[in-house]
This record gives structure tokens, sequence and C-alpha cells, in this order.
């Protein structure tokens, strides 16, 4: 199974950056021979008003393209709000939903997610369901957490899915200095792994890492995860660049 690499803006650059970011990442994911021959999948996930011209620029290289979050409605009265149907349209790959950050500063609950997952199950898109502790407990406790959401989010669940990422994303380790302990994430994402291997409704289950993640993680991480979700630790291209080297070797 391929490693994954996502990168979230989330809406830390402004349009012109992201475009820019994008242009500059998409030609180092060329010259990577992991990314070249599918080792290593490269994803990134800029705010919506970008994606457009995103997919554009991304077109024809490797640098595949993903939303930071989705409707559970596919279109009709719902203000604001961005279809599945649109994002696949527009040649996204991937949709991240239930990322910590929506789940707490806007509301979105696990009816919220399940139906978020079913869009984009519905709409032919690999969901990067995010889950993980809000606050430091030990890993038993922790994976628990993370399953009970797991559990919600696929509820809903009808037929197969034929890819599903599950990013652990410990809330604590989001916007900190430092990742989580690896011997913490090895441990949880091992445990998610082995009770997801006998939910039979995603064929294809990946777990990553994500939190403060950058260079010199997956060394740290080994085979217990099958990548990274980056934020912050990615915006300069170059330290994409090293991570990417490092997904490849391991
Ligand atoms: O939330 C994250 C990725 O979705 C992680 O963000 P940071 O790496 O900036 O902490």
């Amino acid at each position: 199974m391929s490693r994954f690499l996502g990168v979230s803006l989330k809406m830390y650059l402004d349009h012109r950056s992201t475009l820019r970011w994008i242009a500059d990442v998409a030609a180092i994911a060329d010259e990577q021979s992991a990314v070249a021959d599918g080792t290593v999948q490269l994803a990134v996930l800029p705010s919506f008003v970008s994606l457009q011209a995103a997919a554009r620029i991304t077109a024809g290289t490797r640098l595949e393209l993903g939303a930071q979050d989705l409707s559970w409605a596919d279109s009709g009265a719902f203000t604001g709000e961005v279809s599945g149907r649109d994002l696949a349209a527009l040649g996204c790959r991937y949709v991240e939903v239930g990322h910590a950050e929506r789940r707490r500063l806007f509301g979105e609950d696990a009816v919220i997610i399940a139906g978020k997952l079913a869009a984009a199950q519905r709409n032919g898109l690999t969901p990067i369901l995010c889950v993980g502790e809000e606050e430091r407990v030990d890993e038993e406790e922790a994976a628990d957490f993370c399953l009970d959401q797991i559990a919600g989010a696929l509820g809903d669940l009808d037929g197969e899915l034929p890819e599903l990422i599950i990013a652990y994303e410990p809330v604590w380790a989001i916007g900190a200095d430092r990742p989580a302990g690896a011997d913490h994430v090895r441990a949880v994402c091992r445990r998610l792994r082995a009770e997801l291997a006998d939910d039979h409704r995603p064929q294809q289950v990946r777990v990553i890492y994500g939190g403060s993640a950058g260079p010199g993680l997956l060394a740290q991480l080994g085979d217990a995860v099958d990548g990274l979700f980056l934020g912050r630790f990615a915006h300069d291209p170059q330290q994409l660049r090293q991570v990417i080297i490092e997904a490849s070797a391991s």
C-alpha cells in the first residue's frame, strides 16, 4: 500500500500564496521518483476558493487535490455550503471530514460528520476522516475515543467505500510546538488499524498521523502509520520535500 502525505493549508495562505505554493510543490512532486511511481501519494487541500485555479496548476502533475470540508447535501437550499458533487467535478479526489477545528469551532457533531462522510462516498471522494482525543490521556483511552468517533462517522455508511483515510490527530498536538510522542502515536495507530481490519465496508483503510508533523517524524513512527497529515510545517515547500524523501525511504 502506498504512503499518503496530505497537506491542509487551512486558512493560513491567501489565494496568491496558495497558488505559488501549489506550483512549487507540484514541481517537487514531479521530481521525486517515489511520487512519480505512486509509492508515495501527495495531496494538497487548499481552501474552496482556490480549488479551481489549483486544479489547473496540478493537472498533469503528480500532486493530487482535496477539499477541507463538504456539505452533507448534494444540492439545494443550503446557503454557503459546498457540495461533494462540485468538488468531484472540480477534480478533487479527497475530502477532509470532521477536522478538530470543524468540530470545536463550527459545532460539527457525530450526526453531521456521518452525513458528510456519506456525501463523500456518494460522490466518489475519498474521505480523510479526522479523529483524536481532546486532552492528554493514555493510549488505550485515546484509541477508545477515536474508535467511538470512527464508529459514529461510519454509522450511516451504506455499501462499500473504496478507500478511507483515518487521520489520527490528537487535538492537543494540533498547532503545538511538536507532535505527540512517537510511542503514543504508534500505539494508537496500531490499535485503530487492528480494529478497522474487521470492518469490511471500507475496502482500503490507511491510518496517518497529523498534529505538528514535519521532517524527522516518519522515521520515528516507522510502519505504524501509512503517512502524515501536515499543516504548518509544510508551508515551506523545502520542508515538505524533506518529508517526501523520508516517506520514500521508509
Ligand atoms: O490539523 C492539522 C492538519 O490537519 C495539523 O496542523 P499543524 O501541523 O499545523 O499542527
